[in-house]
């Protein structure tokens, strides 16, 4: 896959049915742009979310995510959700491995690597969250880190499949917390990640989409966006209001 712009939108376990409703109508005015917009809603809302999608003709423009999957297709694994039921919903990506699953549902690197080749196999695009601690960081770990998520990915996969996965560098420090990275510091990191990745293909390096996530807001978007290897967003708290996902997904037009 080549290269491409993204802004995503977690909403986590918030939001109901009146918060759909309102999206639809705050979005309604979007135009179609370089940026390929996707909302990620819980699992109860994915259906009617993208049938309002479609109904406002906003379909060529916001796509439907999951915010997690089974790594298995079917079968007895009560409460779990398969690629199989995402794709009969016609839900288009899902974001895999974020640091609230690793962390809180002590999902590792291998299990993370398995969801992933599930989501590719079912013809589905992975949203693979990677990124390091506030004590990882101080400890000098970042790359090691990364490296240790990234790899049961590739080994799983191997690197060609690899440009098929979007990542996003989600530090866990900046999630939620209002800090986000610098956009000097997240530079850095998504340099390293590219580089990381060019050692094992630079097609691949140069072709796969890296996001970055971890308390984007309208007023940090475009500095973050204007990096050279910040190919977008994985946004959590700004995105629950139509007006500032609005202004976060413009900056990111153009790149
Ligand atoms: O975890 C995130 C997106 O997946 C980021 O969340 P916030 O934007 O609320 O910091």
């Amino acid at each position: 896959m080549t290269r491409r712009v993204i802004v995503a939108a977690n909403w986590k376990m918030n939001g109901d049915s009146a918060l759909v409703d309102s999206m639809i109508s705050g979005l309604s005015d979007m135009e179609s742009s370089n940026v390929e917009v996707i909302i990620c809603p819980s699992f109860p809302y994915l259906s009617d979310l993208n049938q309002k999608i479609k109904a406002a003709d906003l379909d060529n423009i916001i796509q439907v995510g999951s915010q997690t999957v089974s790594k298995f297709v079917g079968g007895a694994h009560t409460g779990e959700v398969s690629t199989t039921m995402l794709n009969d919903l016609s839900i288009k990506y899902v974001i895999v491995g974020h640091s609230e699953r690793r962390s809180v549902y002590n999902e590792t690197s291998e299990q993370v690597a398995s969801k992933v080749h599930a989501v590719l196999d079912a013809g589905l695009n992975p949203i693979l969250c990677i990124g390091e601690t506030e004590a990882e960081r101080a400890d000098g770990k970042i790359e090691s880190v990364l490296l240790s998520q990234i790899q049961p990915v590739i080994d799983e996969i191997g690197i060609e499949r690899f440009s098929d996965v979007v990542i996003s560098y989600e530090p866990v420090w900046a999630i939620g917390t209002g800090k986000a990275a610098s956009s000097a510091m997240a530079q850095e990191t998504h340099y390293f990640i590219r580089q990381l990745i060019a050692k094992q293909s630079k097609q691949v390096a140069a072709n796969i989409s890296l996001l970055y996530g971890g308390s984007v807001n309208a007023a940090n978007c475009e500095e973050l966006f204007a990096q050279p290897d910040i190919d977008g967003g994985l946004v959590g708290g700004a995105s629950l209001q139509a007006e500032q996902f609005k202004i976060i997904c413009s900056a990111a037009k153009g790149k």
